[in-house]
């Protein structure tokens, strides 16, 4: 069930091709019992995916940061869950980070990496995640069969889309928390308007899930158009390069 990754573009294509190459299955831990990652998102308000990252492609180096204090500042500002990026070369994380994280924060955690092997799923819920991203852009008509993998293992996930096309893909595999990314993955380019473009047009296709706003957002006039249509944001590069994690996190959602 490995997605055929040879002509995905740009860096996409680079980091997917290179963790694809670099599964190779072992034992796992016995999973922990973890939160609802969905049922988190749909309290009342617009709810914050708080994100821990040390670097990216787009940003380069970030901060250094240990990502339980991060996680716990997040927790403290009102976060109603966290994201983890756990891809190691790119993004400077790791599956222990998730571990971590998971022994020391009480909210649902997203396991953030390219997921192109079913084997990932497993690994994400062994090391704690409540849910794992899955990117259309890579795993294309196989977005349906991981969902069921997923949902097989216990383990939630966030579905991410970027274009129409790729949104017709995730709403026919059954998705139930859909993520629109503002950036184009393969060019790094952030578009604002994406979001609630796509986000309309999937409630105009009677989705009645999770709707999670993705990139690029630093200032609270920002998630103005994202109001009534998302259930929730997704947020990573400015928090993390605020001073105060914590006081960063309520300014945007207080
Ligand atoms: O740091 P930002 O611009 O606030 O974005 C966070 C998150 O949306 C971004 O990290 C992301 C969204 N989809 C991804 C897929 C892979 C890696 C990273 C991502």
């Amino acid at each position: 069930m490995r997605p055929e990754l040879s002509h995905v573009p740009g860096v996409l294509g680079e980091i997917a091709r290179k963790r694809a190459q670099e599964v190779a299955p072992y034992p796992l831990p016995e999973p922990p019992p973890v939160p609802s990652f969905k049922e988190a998102l749909l309290l009342p308000g617009l709810s914050v995916i708080a994100e821990v990252k040390r670097q990216s492609p787009s940003a380069g180096v970030i901060r250094e940061v240990d990502p339980v204090e991060a996680a716990l500042a997040y927790e403290r500002g009102g976060a109603r869950a966290v994201s983890v990026l756990t891809e190691p070369h790119r993004f400077g994380g790791s599956l222990l980070d998730l571990k971590r994280v998971r022994e020391r924060v009480g909210l649902p955690l997203l396991r953030k990496d390219f997921v192109v092997d079913p084997f990932m799923l497993e690994e994400a819920r062994a090391f704690g995640a409540s849910a794992a991203l899955l990117i259309v852009a890579l795993l294309g008509e196989l977005t349906g069969a991981y969902l069921e993998e997923a949902r097989r293992l216990g383990l939630e996930a966030l579905v991410e889309v970027h274009t129409e096309r790729e949104l017709e893909v995730a709403l026919e595999a059954g998705a139930e928390v859909l993520g629109v990314n503002n950036r184009d993955l393969a060019t790094l380019q952030i578009d604002l308007a994406t979001a609630p473009r796509l986000g309309r047009l999937a409630r105009e296709r009677g989705f009645g899930g999770v709707l999670v706003a993705e990139s690029g957002y630093s200032r609270k006039e920002e998630l103005k158009p994202l109001e009534g249509l998302f259930d929730a944001v997704l947020i990573g590069t400015s928090l993390m390069r605020a001073p105060d994690l914590e006081a960063a996190l309520r300014e945007l959602v207080g």
